[in-house]
């Protein structure tokens, strides 16, 4: 579970002042898949990076299972980071020059105690999730937009997070791999009970989710459940 309590950012350059969040309280249930909507600039991207433990708020708290993470040190933050948390981003953030398989791997290296041969059988259990075990060869340059996020949550998935942070992960494909990604978030949601947290510009994607909180100027400006979903909740 995660709660936000009165969260504030501010970003601070030479001679502007950006409040990019205001008075922000959320609380994210375990197991929930939550959409987060609003226009470009109203703080969606700096709310998920403070859920993510990527960033710290300028003032108020966040707790991850009930702890707040100021009673962290950095080191055991930056293992919350790595194993509760997986993230997907509109862009993919792949490696180029690594394999499928590498780039899937990757966030078992920073993880004591995981053999290569570990990593590797994880990789491809991860890729098995996604459909995409016939490409664990391949370069990211070399496969699709849709195959690509595929791969990205392939990685984000292989430490099993207990959340999923997913910043527009839609956001630079067409509809039909839109939907692709869509379904496999659904079904982590609902066979895995992966909390999800996904910044959306998709009305239509949003409303596959079960509540959706919308955004303006840094503050929440609505919250409710998906109605067209609820008897699944
Ligand atoms: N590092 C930074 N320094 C200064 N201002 C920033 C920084 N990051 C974000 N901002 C500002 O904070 C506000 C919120 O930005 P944020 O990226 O969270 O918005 P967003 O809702 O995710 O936008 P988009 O939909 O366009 O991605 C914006 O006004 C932005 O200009």
């Amino acid at each position: 579970m995660i709660t936000l309590s009165n969260i504030e950012k501010v970003y601070q350059t030479k001679s502007i002042e950006t409040v990019a969040l205001q008075n922000v309280n959320l609380t994210v249930p375990k197991g929930e898949f939550l959409s987060i909507m609003g226009p470009s600039g109203c703080g969606k991207s700096t709310l998920l990076n403070i859920m993510g433990l990527l960033d710290v708020p300028s003032s108020g708290l966040v707790e991850i299972d009930g702890k707040p993470i100021h009673s962290y040190k950095d080191a055991e933050l930056a293992n919350i980071r790595n194993e509760k948390i997986g993230f997907v981003f509109q862009s993919y953030h792949l490696v180029n020059d690594l394999s499928v398989l590498d780039n899937v791997e990757l966030p078992l290296l920073y993880r004591k105690g995981s053999s290569a041969s570990d990593r590797t059988k994880k990789a491809r259990v991860a890729l098995e999730k996604v459909g995409l075990s016939a490409r664990t060869k391949h370069y990211p340059g070399q496969l699709s937009g849709g195959q690509r996020q595929r791969v990205a949550i392939a990685r984000a998935l292989i430490g099993a997070p207990q959340i999923i942070l997913a910043d527009e992960p839609t956001g630079n494909l067409d509809s039909v791999m839109g939907e692709e990604i869509m379904q496999i978030l659904l079904e982590l949601n609902r066979l895995e009970g992966t909390t999800i947290v996904m910044v959306t510009h998709d009305e239509n994607m949003a409303q596959k989710t079960e509540r959706l909180v919308r955004f303006s100027d840094g503050q929440q400006v609505s919250d409710a459940k998906v109605f067209a979903n609820l008897q699944q909740v």
